[in-house]
């Protein structure tokens, strides 16, 4: 592949260090602003060649068309639904992600909100945080022998398959892409939606952000659950339904949520946040420093190695597909491909 010329990177988010450090020494000039408001990243963004996000910048049609040199947009980390890759795609601009420098964090954060659920360690150290000694009102209930089911059998979903077989629940799941025969090698029974929903004592979903993942668990898959039945979603707002979810706790078909991720964050809606049953996080699922060492050291090597015209990993978008060898790996959903692939872009 051709090597393309990136002079100059913004970075809009709070991204590792590293990310500069090494564009830097790879002659690049880099320029840090976080949190800027729409109007001025649409001012900014003009001149760069480069940006270099996370999740809370929308690069939507808007920027991209206020962005004159862009080449490429980098996301330092997984999920790309905060991209208009379509956009991006159509001016030629490339999409790349670091699908696997957060799976092990995120998949912990999953696993320790499914803990917390379990035991009610958040309402507990809060209620000892008021002074209060009670012994009754947390009791809780065992993982071990629980039905999770697990919808979503990627890279994390994988990761908390593992590590929740070693409390000793049996792992259920689906997945459209990752075969059963692939799964049953980690311990994971796949079965249908149908089959699935009415066996769970626990659900955590693991899909990207798509139309066919919007609202997966909703009024009428709630019903289809256990009664009583718990869900973490660290993946992305909109998976689970959220008005759905009120309801269902409400009406206790659902026995708690633990939730990473909102629909619009910060959620201005407080009901979900504020409700006895839900534990929530400020979508904390790729919040530790080895996950930010990772994807912050990851998205800059990747944008040297396209100025070096050197193998891109990572690389999301259908720019110059047709003139590079392509290989497909059950990796990551690439909404525009309608399957499940990670493209390595190879130099020709
Ligand atoms: N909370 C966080 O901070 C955090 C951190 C990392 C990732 N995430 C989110 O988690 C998502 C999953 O990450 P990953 O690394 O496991 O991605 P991945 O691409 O490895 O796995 C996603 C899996 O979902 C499957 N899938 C797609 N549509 C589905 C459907 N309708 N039903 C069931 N499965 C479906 C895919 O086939 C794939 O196997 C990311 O897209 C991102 O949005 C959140
Ligand atoms: O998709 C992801 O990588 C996660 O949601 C993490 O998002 P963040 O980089 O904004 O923490």
């Amino acid at each position: 592949m051709a090597p393309i010329s990136i002079q100059t990177v913004l970075i809009s988010e709070s991204v590792d260090p590293r990310c500069k450090a090494i564009l830097e020494e790879n002659g690049i000039r880099v320029t840090e602003k976080p949190n800027m408001k729409r109007d001025e990243l649409m001012a900014e963004i003009k001149d760069y060649d480069g940006l270099v996000v996370r999740s809370a910048t929308k690069v939507n049609a808007d920027v991209i068309s206020a962005a004159h040199n862009l080449k490429i947009i980098g996301r330092a980390g997984t999920g790309v639904d905060n991209v208009d890759v379509d956009a991006a795609t159509k001016k030629g601009i490339i999409v790349m992600n670091t699908p696997s420098g957060n799976t092990i964090s995120a998949a912990e954060l999953t696993c320790a909100l499914l803990m917390s659920l379990s035991r009610n360690v958040p309402q507990a150290a809060m209620s000892m945080k008021q002074g209060n000694w009670d012994r009754k009102k947390f009791m809780g209930a065992e993982l071990y022998g629980k039905v999770l089911g697990i919808v979503g059998l990627g890279r994390i979903g994988k990761e908390v398959a593992s590590r929740m077989q070693s409390f000793g629940m049996r792992t259920i799941g689906y997945d459209p892409i990752t075969t059963p025969e692939v799964t049953a090698g980690w311990g994971v029974e796949q079965m249908s939606l149908e089959q699935l929903w009415p066996q769970c004592d626990y659900i955590t979903v693991h899909t990207p952000l798509m139309p066919s993942t919007v609202g997966l668990l909703c009024d009428e898959t709630f019903a289809k659950c256990k009664k009583g039945v718990k869900v973490v979603n660290c993946a992305r707002g909109g998976i689970i339904d959220e008005a759905a979810l009120l309801r269902a706790l409400e009406s206790r078909q659902c026995g708690g949520a633990g939730l990473d991720v909102f629909v619009e964050e910060p959620p201005k809606n407080r009901s979900l946040v504020e409700h006895p049953n839900v534990i929530s996080c400020p979508h904390l699922g790729a919040s530790t420093k080895e996950a930010q060492a990772r994807c912050g050291e990851d998205i800059a090597l990747q944008i040297v190695d396209m100025v070096k015209g050197k193998s891109l990993v990572g690389a999301v978008t259908l720019f110059c597909l047709s003139s590079i060898r392509q290989e497909a790996y059950h990796d990551i959903a690439i909404p525009q491909l309608k399957y499940k692939a990670k493209i390595y872009m190879h130099a020709v």
